[in-house]
């Protein structure tokens, strides 16, 4: 099923096909436009003080999630007009397209279909004319007994003996995810294993995943969708030469096979490493790299947390996408977080956006959405291959509260720059922290709090200087505020939360991507610097001529080859 989405409302070019109407061009654009200018330094102390209702009434509840959206620069008539440009930009009908498996990937013809991975069985979703809902489960299936296997300490090595490490080698979204999630629910994984993550081409993050391992006791996830990245198949052959090395085999035994699994849709290239393909775990094309740590990318991490609560995951997920695909726009939170994304970009000139979990399992949290928001919509071409004319993507970034407040929260509260924020919190410890932590919990959460205070309402001059402060120093200590943020609050960090959680951005990236006629699911921006690289690569080692080397890359290279002694 090919079907593509039908566009926006169009204009004529001129040229024969219609193109979509530029989003700048379009009336709720403008309106939007008119209404901001109306709105001009409007305060947030003022819009708190104008609406006593505004705490109660901008919160919604979705599943675990309570999101509390007051403390942002929207008023009803902001969020009107925004919900009119995404009717208008018809959202909801490439979202319907998603769902139901076309291929909105248009610049890879490709369906779009990671909210199958969490398809419920007995649910019907076709890619091509083909129900996928039962290929997801049959895999599923397998990585379930494979994780029970290693879990149970059936699954034995060469050498007879039982797995200890497990260590993932992939990179991106082979990588992040399972990364980021095996970290957020450490308290719900085998403690008895050890999980590594290696991704980087810099031999010492397979080095330092090897230092204290035992070959005999060493697995290895080689998860990659391709099973062609660089990093990723340097790392994989650089293990497979320790292991054999360190139990003293030669390839062709069942070392290889009783040590390496593979992660990928790429049959082949698995083969060709020489990794049984009964050990290989599959999935499709319709899976985006960035959207994939719920496929069988999640090996590990299903190994970490059993089959039972993998699926728990998978349920938040669905709750999610369940929620996305039927609440009415005033009450989808997705639609909402995407919406004030595009307010803040568009109209307020926000270049980024800081996402600052208060949770120490969260650490990873940002970085992954890194790859999942600015991959999928740090683009300037709309669908149809014109240029936009308006911002696209934020840069986003942020790390765990409280240790963010002691680096860069003076700029989030004194600098010049607008960076709206999301503050993410749980009202309950990890469920195994011991009693005597429980009460730093309560001061970890006060700083949550005090800051989306600090940061919207700030500190006046006139209340500086009521607190005696001399006048000169007044300036230096006084907070404008009007910065603002969303909190989303849950009970627990569970894998049911992190799964809602992980599908409410996947679905508030989908919205802006809509509204901003870009294509978020292909990531062509990442080809070029793959190709140069080996192309350079050469030069580094064997002093090769590359044509057409810039001069400061070439001097650079030249230093880079003396400094080694070349
Ligand atoms: O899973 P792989 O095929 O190894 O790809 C790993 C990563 O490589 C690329 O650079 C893409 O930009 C990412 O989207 C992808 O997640």
């Amino acid at each position: 099923m090919s079907a593509s989405t039908p566009l926006p409302r169009t204009e004529d070019t001129g040229e024969g096909a219609p193109a979509a109407l530029p989003l700048d061009h379009r009336e709720e654009w403008t309106a939007l436009g008119a209404h901001r200018a109306r709105l001009g330094p409007a305060h947030l102390r003022e819009l708190f003080a104008d609406d006593p209702s505004r705490a109660a009434r901008y919160t919604l509840d979705v599943g675990d999630l309570h999101v509390d959206y007051s403390k942002n620069l929207v008023t009803d008539e902001t969020l009107g007009l925004l919900r009119e440009l995404a009717a208008a930009t018809r959202v909801a009908d490439l979202r319907d397209a998603m769902l139901r498996g076309d291929h909105i990937n248009v610049t890879e013809d490709r369906a779009v279909l990671h909210t199958a991975l969490r398809a419920p069985r007995g649910a019907v979703i076709e890619n091509d004319g083909r129900d996928v809902v039962p290929d997801v489960h049959r895999v599923l299936e397998r990585m379930g007994d494979f994780a029970d296997r290693v879990r149970s300490r059936e699954w034995r090595g060469h050498t007879g003996l039982p797995v200890r490490r497990i260590v993932n080698i992939g990179i991106g979204g082979s990588d992040l995810g399972p990364a980021m999630a095996y970290e957020a629910l450490r308290p719900y994984t085998d403690r008895g294993l050890e999980f590594r993550f290696v991704s980087n081409v810099d031999g010492t993050d397979l080095h330092e995943a090897l230092i204290d391992a035992d070959p005999a006791t060493t697995l290895f996830v080689v998860a990659s969708k391709t099973f062609t990245t660089v990093e990723t198949i340097t790392n994989a052959t650089a293990a497979r030469g320790w292991l054999l090395d360190g139990l003293g085999e030669k390839p062709g035994g069942d070392a290889i096979a009783k040590h390496f699994v593979a992660v990928s849709t790429n049959t082949p290239e698995v083969e060709a490493f020489g990794i049984d393909t009964r050990n290989m775990f599959e999935f499709w094309d319709w899976v985006g790299g960035r959207y994939s740590y719920d496929s069988a990318i999640g090996l590990s991490l299903m190994v970490a947390l059993g089959r039972e609560q993998f699926l728990e995951m998978l349920a938040g997920f669905h709750l999610m996408d369940t929620h996305f695909a039927t609440a009415p726009a005033e009450r989808n939170l997705p639609f909402l977080l995407g919406l004030l994304g595009v307010w803040y970009g568009g109209f307020l000139d926000a270049h980024s956006h800081a996402v600052l979990p208060y949770s120490h399992y969260m650490s990873k949290f940002t970085a992954y959405l890194q790859q999942l928001d600015m991959e999928s919509n740090g683009k300037s071409v709309q669908r149809d291959g014109r240029p936009v004319g308006w911002q696209t993507g934020p840069v986003v970034w942020g790390t765990p509260g409280t240790n963010g407040q002691h680096a860069y929260f003076q700029l989030l509260h004194q600098g010049t720059r607008f960076v709206p924020a999301d503050l993410l919190g749980f009202a309950n410890p990890a469920p195994d922290l011991p009693v005597s932590l429980e009460s730093q919990h309560d001061l970890l959460m006060a700083n949550l709090f005090a800051q989306g205070q600090a940061l919207a309402f700030g500190k006046t001059a006139e209340e500086v200087a009521d607190e005696g402060v001399p006048a000169e120093l007044v300036p230096h200590r006084t907070f404008a505020g009007n910065h603002p943020t969303t909190t989303i609050l849950a009970d627990r960090l569970s894998p049911s939360v992190l799964g809602q959680l992980v599908a409410l951005y996947e679905h508030k990236v989908f919205v802006q991507g809509a509204v901003w006629n870009i294509n978020s699911f292909d990531q062509w921006g990442v080809q070029l610097g793959k190709v140069l690289a080996k192309r350079v690569e050469p030069a580094l080692s064997e002093g090769a001529d590359v044509p057409g080397l810039d001069a400061s890359t070439a001097s650079l290279v030249e230093r880079y080859r003396s400094l080694r002694g070349r």
